[in-house]
């Protein structure tokens, strides 16, 4: 997995591949790795699947009863301490690596949360198999002061990088961008490993396999054994 987050002027993006694996094998190749916590705050996750739709989805669940009973809109700074709050308590079983990113009436923030509950808040962020590809792109190239498109650019160039440099991660890029007046997201934004037209049919016409021989067995002639369940 490789995701990443990014401060812009007016709002910050976050991005993900679409890769889900189980082991060496790619279980999903278009999965969504960026979650819903309320209008004006998401999240990327990396890790656990479970743990981070299943943590994400609490957590969204907790801020709402929390906007709800204040009367205020959520704050990412409060999404990012439930997180971490609870994810300390389970000393790191669960396998939720977390990018928390949004815009509140106090301004744009962006931060990171690990599975055994320790933050970071910065400008710029990756997380997962594939952060070290991605850092790389940010650590080259983002720059102070950077527009909405400049910022989606950097985000999915980092993506891109771990999607061709890390085997964890893969397929297409998914963008999610944030502002004070709406979220937008952009289901694969980017779908760099379509596969071609193949240049052959394959099918096989019936007959192509000779048929060596063949064994009929009636229903009736099984009459002799005797099914387990009325034993
Ligand atoms: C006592 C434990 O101490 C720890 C300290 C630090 C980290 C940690 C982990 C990460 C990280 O993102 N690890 C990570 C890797 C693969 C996937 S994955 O989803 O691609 N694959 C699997 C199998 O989970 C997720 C997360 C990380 C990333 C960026 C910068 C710093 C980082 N630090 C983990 C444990």
């Amino acid at each position: 997995t490789t995701i990443v987050g990014c401060l812009f002027e007016g709002g910050v993006v976050i991005a993900a591949d679409t890769r889900a694996t189980s082991g060496p094998i790619v279980a999903d190749k278009n999965c969504e790795k960026l979650h819903y916590i309320s209008p004006n705050i998401w999240c990327a996750g990396a890790g656990t699947a479970a743990d981070t739709e299943f943590t994400t989805a609490l957590i969204s669940s907790q801020l709402e009863l929390h906007s709800l009973s204040t009367g205020r809109k959520p704050r990412v700074v409060t999404c990012m301490t439930l997180l971490k709050q609870h994810l300390f308590r389970y000393q790191g079983h669960i396998g939720a690596y977390l990018v928390v990113a949004g815009v509140d009436p106090t301004g744009t923030h962006l931060f990171t949360v690990h599975a055994h509950g320790s933050t970071d808040k910065l400008p710029y962020v990756t997380m997962g198999s594939g952060s070290l590809a991605a850092m790389s792109v940010f650590e080259t190239q983002w720059r102070a002061k950077m527009t909405r498109d400049d910022a989606v650019k950097l985000c999915a160039d980092a993506i891109l990088a771990g999607i061709f440099n890390d085997l964890g991660s893969g397929s297409n890029v998914d963008v999610a961008v944030i502002t004070a007046d709406k979220t937008t997201l952009m289901r694969n934004y980017i779908k760099p490993n379509e596969r071609s037209a193949k240049l052959r049919s394959y099918r096989f016409e019936r007959g192509t396999t000779n048929v060596l021989n063949e064994k009929i067995i009636r229903k009736e002639d099984l009459g002799n054994f005797v099914s387990v369940e009325e034993v």
